[in-house]
């Protein structure tokens, strides 16, 4: 069922795409559970595009809640090779203020107890993670943003997202530790999204939408939910005119990628005598080495 090559996930307060024509939504089963939400099928500027709300659209989950596995296998069922991530972050940075928009090439994983592979059951791998977004795709995302002139918003290329478990926002001692290993933003949702996409050869970059100075400002007050929406409510038309642009170049020239052989040197199992029914339920992945 291959439906379209490009993927885009949708994070907080980016619950549709308004340019997105021809719409069919599609509810995904996945051997790892049912994704946040039915994925929507489009066209946007006449590339067929997958889009997903990472927390739903009525944002009913928590980032610990998101079946971050069935997300992504979803996408890969439907084709999706390149996967552009939206998401809502505060800066750890001075320079980088809210309203602007940052292509990070880095994470640093603070999540807890959030599975992060699609493996085990018999099947072991270790994917490369050095370079976690997939660099040709993150230039794409930093010219589209250059693109558009957005007036008084910066593109920052390049940084380090930090993903927090969350739900709770950092305290000034976490946020100042974070800014003090010279991380540039911080998010709760791309890790073990970012992995779990190496894992099935997708190529992924972040869109990162700055709403906030996190706690650690001396003249800005501390984050809350309504400072994060109503900036991202400001920026939620640039998000999609950027993402939109993504597309049309995306569709023009899809840039080659290391994620797309991921797994080449990854599996360690000799797969001739993996379990059956793991090699079965990991199929698209294993398609290519068995
Ligand atoms: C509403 S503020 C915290 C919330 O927003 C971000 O979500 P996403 O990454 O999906 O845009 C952040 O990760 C938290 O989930
Ligand atoms: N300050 C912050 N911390 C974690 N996730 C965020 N998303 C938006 N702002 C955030």
């Amino acid at each position: 069922m291959v439906e379209t090559r490009i993927g885009i996930i949708g994070g907080s307060g980016l619950y549709k795409m308004d340019a997105l024509k021809n719409i069919e939504e599609v509810q995904v089963q996945t051997p790892f559970g049912s994704p946040s939400d039915a994925l929507i099928l489009g066209t946007l500027e006449g590339t067929r595009v997958a889009f997903l709300a990472r927390h739903g659209r009525n944002h009913t989950l928590l980032p610990s809640e998101l079946p971050f596995r069935a997300n992504i296998y979803a996408m890969k069922q439907l084709g999706v090779e390149y996967l552009i991530s939206a998401s809502a972050v505060g800066s750890l940075k001075e320079e980088v203020k809210p309203l602007d928009m940052v292509v990070p090439d880095q994470f640093i994983d603070r999540t807890k107890n959030r599975v992060s592979t699609f493996f085990g059951e018999g099947i072991v791998a270790h994917i490369a993670f050095g370079d976690p977004i997939c660099k040709n795709l993150a230039v794409v995302v930093a010219e589209a943003i250059a693109s558009q002139n957005l007036p008084d918003i910066t593109v920052h290329r390049g940084g380090t997202y930090v993903c927090m478990e969350g739900p709770a926002f950092s305290t000034k001692a976490e946020s100042n530790l974070y800014r003090s290993w010279g991380a540039t933003v911080i998010g709760m949702t791309n890790l073990p999204e970012a992995k779990l996409a190496r894992e099935a050869e997708i190529a992924y970059a972040t869109l990162a939408l700055v709403t906030d100075y996190d706690c650690w400002h001396p003249d800005h007050d501390n984050v809350t939910v309504d400072m994060v929406i109503a900036n991202l409510q400001r920026n939620a038309l640039n998000a999609q005119k950027v993402i939109q642009e993504t597309v049309r170049r995306l569709s023009e020239n899809p840039p080659s990628s290391d994620a797309h052989s991921a797994l080449k040197h990854a599996i360690l199992t000799n797969l001739d005598k993996a379990p059956t029914a793991t090699k079965e339920k990991l199929g698209l992945l294993l398609k290519k080495y068995i």
